[in-house]
Order: C-alpha cells, then structure tokens, then sequence
C-alpha cells in the first residue's frame, strides 16, 4: 500500500470488491472525516489493453465530473508499483439496486431519483463526459440520502460531435445502439436511466432474457410494452417519458437536458393527465 496514503489516511475494514480491485472505508487523519479507498490492483489489467486505458481514465475523468452534488466526489489518488488508490467520498449507506429490492416506487418518489440521477448525468455530459455503465448499483445514497452516481471505470470522452464505440456496460441497461456495435453517443446515459425508470415502477427490466445473450437480443428488438398488470396505476406522463428516453432511434431520443424539461419531470412524478 503506497506510503503516502498510509500517511494521509487510517485503512479500515474491506467494504467491498470490484472485477479490479478492493473498496476500504478509509478515515483523513488530517480532518478524521471517513472516505471510501478504490485500490484498483494493475496487475490485474496487465493483459488487457481497453482495461489499462480504462484504468489511467478513470481518476481523470472522475475529477472534470466531481463538483456536483450528485456525482461521488474524487478526493485524492494515489499511486504505487502495484496500485492506482482513489480516495472517494463516502457512500456506504445504500445503493439504488438495494432500494430497488423493496419493491417498486410510488410516481413521486421515482420522479425524485430519476431527477438527481439525471441532473448528474446533465453534469457529466456537459463536461463532454459519457459514463456508459449506469445501472442501480452505481448509484449510491449517502448518509443524508443524497443521491450520488458513482464508478467512473466505464467512463469515456466526447465531444466536437465524436462518436464513441465498443462494448461497455451491462445487459439490462445497455442501449441498442452499443449492442449492435455501431458507433454511438452520450445518449446511451439516457437509456440506461430510462431502463431504471422502468424497474423502479413496474418492477422488472423492460428487456429480459434468461442470459446475456437473451438480454442482448430483447434490448436489439427494443421493442417496450407496458403490461397492464404492472402499469395499470402508471400515469401516462410516465409512460410518455419512458417512449422518449427508451426510444431506439437515437435522434428522437431525449437528451439529459430534455428529460429534465419533461412535464412529468417538471410536475415531480405527479401529473395525472389522463
Ligand atoms: N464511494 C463509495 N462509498 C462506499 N462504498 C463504495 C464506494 N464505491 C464503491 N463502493 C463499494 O465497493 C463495491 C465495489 O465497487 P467498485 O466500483 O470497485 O466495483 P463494482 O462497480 O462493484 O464492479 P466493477 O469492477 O465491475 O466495476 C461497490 O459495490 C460498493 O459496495
């Protein structure tokens, strides 16, 4: 563990584990406030060229998105032989997949998640930044219960109209367009917040498959039903910003922006204009 950070931080107790590396809850000894430690191990990346990119992006990119209230803040990185260490607020107190589990959310209350997740995303696509891997278990809550989108791994550049490629992120919430392997843009963000829309009210992913493969296939004919059994109380401001943010032409599809300018947005989950 590089000797810098043993110097600035107190290491505590493992809180969790990613394909890299390991999450420690860590405490500053200069201001005794408690942080999360991402110790990604490079060794682990040795083989694979996408990964050891994704690797020297991460803190950079994380650091243009930090400053928003609710996008994990970047505090410090560290670096040693063996490992890339990135000091991180902490949010050990949820995350929305955990939330998720409870059951489906009333309009008003998903309305309030799909807000914050959204204006983070805002955040990050403003900056000329595409996160690429949204999905319940990047969303954390803090001990105030503020929102935070966190894990920038999947993170990619855009900008002056660039295109973006490759196969990042995870089945549920992956837009057609990566899929297929065609180039595409930030409005991948938008579709995967659109897919959590659709779990936190109805229940169950909009594109199912018992495997990856099956997955892939649904979210490829992106073909969106609302069930009756499931979207009997669902009002129709909801579905009609679902149609937009999980519309497979990309051009018609909201922008970040748009989806907060949405009437159903705007209401807070409480428009009834049926
Ligand atoms: N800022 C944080 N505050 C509190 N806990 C965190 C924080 N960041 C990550 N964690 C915890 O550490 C776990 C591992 O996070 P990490 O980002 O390394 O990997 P992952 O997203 O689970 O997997 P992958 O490596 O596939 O991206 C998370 O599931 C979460 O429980």
């Amino acid at each position: 563990m590089s000797e810098e950070l043993k110097r600035n931080y107190e290491i505590c107790e493992e809180i969790g584990r990613g394909r890299f590396g390991v999450v420690y809850r860590c405490i500053s000894s200069v201001s005794a406030h408690t942080f999360a430690c991402k110790s990604i191990d490079k060794r682990l990346l040795a083989n694979d060229a996408i990964d050891r990119q994704c690797l020297t992006k991460e803190p950079k990119i994380h650091q243009i998105v930090s400053g928003s209230p609710n996008i994990v803040e970047l505090h410090q990185v560290f670096e040693d032989t063996d490992h890339l260490h990135l000091v991180l607020e902490f949010c050990g107190y949820q995350t929305l997949y955990e939330r998720m589990l409870a059951g489906t959310f009333p309009e008003k209350e998903a309305a309030a998640v799909l807000e914050k997740l959204v204006r983070a995303v805002a955040h990050c696509h403003l900056r000329g930044v595409a996160h690429r891997d949204i999905k319940p278990d990047n969303v954390f809550f803090d001990d105030q219960n503020s929102l935070k989108l966190g894990d920038f791994g999947s993170a990619e550049w855009f900008g002056n109209g660039e295109m973006m490629s490759g196969l990042v992120g995870t089945p549920y919430y992956v837009a057609p367009e990566v899929v297929d392997g065609s180039d595409y843009t930030e409005k991948v963000d938008v579709w995967s917040c659109g897919v959590i829309l659709y779990i936190m009210l109805a229940g169950i992913p909009p594109f199912y498959g018992e495997s990856a493969t099956e997955i892939f296939q649904a979210v490829l004919r992106g073909n969106l039903r609302f069930p009756t059994r499931l979207f009997h109380s669902v009002s129709p401001g909801a579905k009609d910003l679902l149609r937009k943010m999980l519309c497979k032409d990309v051009s018609r599809r909201l922008s970040a922006e748009q989806v907060l300018r949405h009437p159903w947005m705007m209401s807070g989950g409480d428009l009834r204009d049926d």
